[in-house]
């Protein structure tokens, strides 16, 4: 399970750690780990073009004596002070190994520079050679704007030390004129701790921000990390330990060892009925193929029996494509309702007295998520995107993107549901606040139906004996290994996403 913790959380941890350890010994762990990162990324350090961006706090600290420490292997280091407090025995130990110091803090006026102009700033910034501590140092003011320019449009890389955990949304004049100018040169970013900028603690990022091509942490993840729109500006997330021992966190995220561990698989006494009997109502005379595809999902889950209802055009489609699937009511351990169905086109009578058995849980998708009655209580899993989350709370879409693990959470505390969240990142929130965030899939899954095979699989494993959260969180997990393992083979459809799930699940469970 990966575990992203508050910044209140990650403080109480370091300083238990702190009180035990030599000082400084924990900035010297995440500055080992970080330069490593950083040389990895490179993949050559030597002669490397090295730019760091520092801020007033120690995230600045780790920046710099990361800096120290690839300096001394032959790169070509710049910090940029973008604060007058940067930490002092960093910088002094980025000095004594022959780093070069410029002072950022100046807002550039002009527009951009002409692309060849760049070029040829490139080419001065190659002809340097490595800089050398009796290069000047701290000198006065507007001279080095220019300067930084010069040195960001020859980089290889950006190490942003602007802030990490300390850090409040959004970057000051003087950091966002540099990140600007680094945003404009395309220099890849390598963050530290957190993408300065993002909010750290709800994934959201109201204000201007960082974006990079890496993110190295230390200790443990943060929830920017795992929660979007933050979880975008990070890159891929390297976590170095440095011995930090931290809490229970309440957003969490399934790994292949965890969604192995409750996968439903059947046994020696298994049958077709005690493997689960998912009732599949889906799909509409507009939809058909909606109920085709949440049936192929399903399939390929768990389930030992799939249970179909729907108009009979709609049914025959089905059987066509799955002779194995029974139509018409009957006993089930679990329901998905909804996918391919507009909220008018939903079978209310049918609907109500579906979701009035507490004791099934159900999955409702789609049109059929504005028709939940508010008071339905019990075992309900709600899949929507920020649109149909939108309609359902009457929230703008654009702000339901901006602060994801907000809104999810609240509904389901709200309703005293599991939220499925769609999107780039799926957030699955329960009633208790606890979150699983699936953080990692492939954009090829942006496809039409794509969300009929989660409600598909995911039905199949509520019925096949998972708890509304769970199945929720395992079903967004097979669902984008399914889409990896399809968009491996080229663009994918949802039902190529389907014909992927059997082979995603084995490769986990083996
Ligand atoms: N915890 C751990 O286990 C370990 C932590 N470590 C490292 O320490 C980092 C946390 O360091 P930190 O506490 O010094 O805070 P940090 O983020 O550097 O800066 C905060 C300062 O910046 C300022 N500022 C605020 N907002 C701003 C903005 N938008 N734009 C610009 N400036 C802004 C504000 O100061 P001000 O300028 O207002 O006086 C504030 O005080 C952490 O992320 C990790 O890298 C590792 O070394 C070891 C293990
Ligand atoms: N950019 C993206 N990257 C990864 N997954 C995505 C992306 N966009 C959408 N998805 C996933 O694809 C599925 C789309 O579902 P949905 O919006 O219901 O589409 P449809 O109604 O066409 O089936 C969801 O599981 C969502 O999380
Ligand atoms: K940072």
């Amino acid at each position: 399970m990966r575990q992203a913790h508050t910044v209140e959380q990650v403080r109480a941890a370091e300083a238990a750690l702190m009180a035990r350890l030599p000082e400084g010994t924990l900035m010297q762990r995440a500055a080992a780990g970080l330069a490593v990162a950083v040389s990895n990324f490179l993949g050559s350090t030597y002669g490397a073009r090295v730019v760091l961006l520092i801020g007033s706090g120690d995230n600045g600290g780790d920046a710099l004596y990361a800096g120290a420490r690839l300096a001394r292997r032959g790169a070509q280091v710049t910090a940029v002070l973008l604060s007058p407090k940067a930490h002092q025995p960093g910088l002094a130990a980025l000095e004594s190994a022959g780093g070069r110091v410029l002072t950022g803090g100046q807002a550039h006026p002009e527009e951009p520079a002409h692309a060849d102009q760049a070029a040829d700033a490139d080419q001065e910034a190659d002809a340097d050679g490595p800089a050398h501590a009796d290069e000047p140092a701290h000198a006065n003011g507007s001279a080095q704007v220019g300067e930084v320019e010069r040195v960001v449009a020859g980089a290889d890389v950006v190490v942003d030390g602007i802030v990490g955990i300390g850090g409040r949304p959004g970057l000051r004049p003087e950091a966002l004129a540099v990140v600007r100018l680094v945003e404009r040169y395309g220099v890849p970013v390598v963050a530290v701790d957190t993408p300065s900028g993002v909010d750290v603690d709800t994934g959201e990022t109201p204000e201007p921000h960082v974006r990079a091509a890496l993110t190295v942490t230390f200790g443990t993840h943060k929830v920017c990390h795992l929660v979007d729109p933050a979880a975008s500006a990070c890159g891929p997330v390297h976590l170095v330990d440095i011995g930090l021992e931290v809490p229970p966190a309440e957003v969490r995220s399934l790994q292949a060892a965890d969604v192995r561990a409750l996968y439903p698989v059947p046994h020696g006494e298994s049958d077709k009925y005690s493997r689960g009997v998912l009732g599949l109502m889906v799909g509409s005379t507009q939809y058909p193929g909606a109920a085709v595809i949440a049936t192929s999902g399903a399939l390929a889950g768990p389930v030992g029996m799939v249970r179909y209802v729907g108009p009979d055009p709609v049914a025959h489609a089905v059987l066509a494509v799955h002779p194995e699937v029974v139509v018409g009511e009957g006993r089930v351990q679990a329901w998905a309702v909804g996918s391919g169905t507009s909220t008018g086109s939903v079978d209310l009578e049918r609907f109500h007295r579906i979701t009035q058995q507490q004791d099934v849980p159900v999955i409702v998708d789609a049109g059929a998520i504005a028709a939940l009655d508010h008071d339905r209580a019990g075992r309900v899993v709600i899949t929507p995107h920020a649109g149909e989350l939108s309609q359902l709370i009457g929230v703008p879409r654009d702000v339901i993107e901006q602060r994801r693990l907000h809104y999810a959470r609240q509904v389901a505390e709200d309703r005293q549901l599991v939220v499925l969240l769609k999107g780039a990142t799926t957030i699955v929130a329960a009633p208790d606040g606890s979150v699983l965030v699936n953080p990692i899939a492939s954009p090829w899954l942006a496809t039409a139906g794509s969300g009929d095979v989660l409600a598909g699989i995911c039905g199949s494993l509520l019925a096949g004996g998972l708890p509304e959260f769970e199945a929720a969180a395992v079903a967004a997990y097979l669902h984008a290994a399914a889409g990896t393992l399809a968009a491996s083979a080229g663009p994918v459809t949802a039902m190529s996403v389907a014909h992927a799930l059997p082979e995603a699940t084995r490769l986990l469970l083996a």
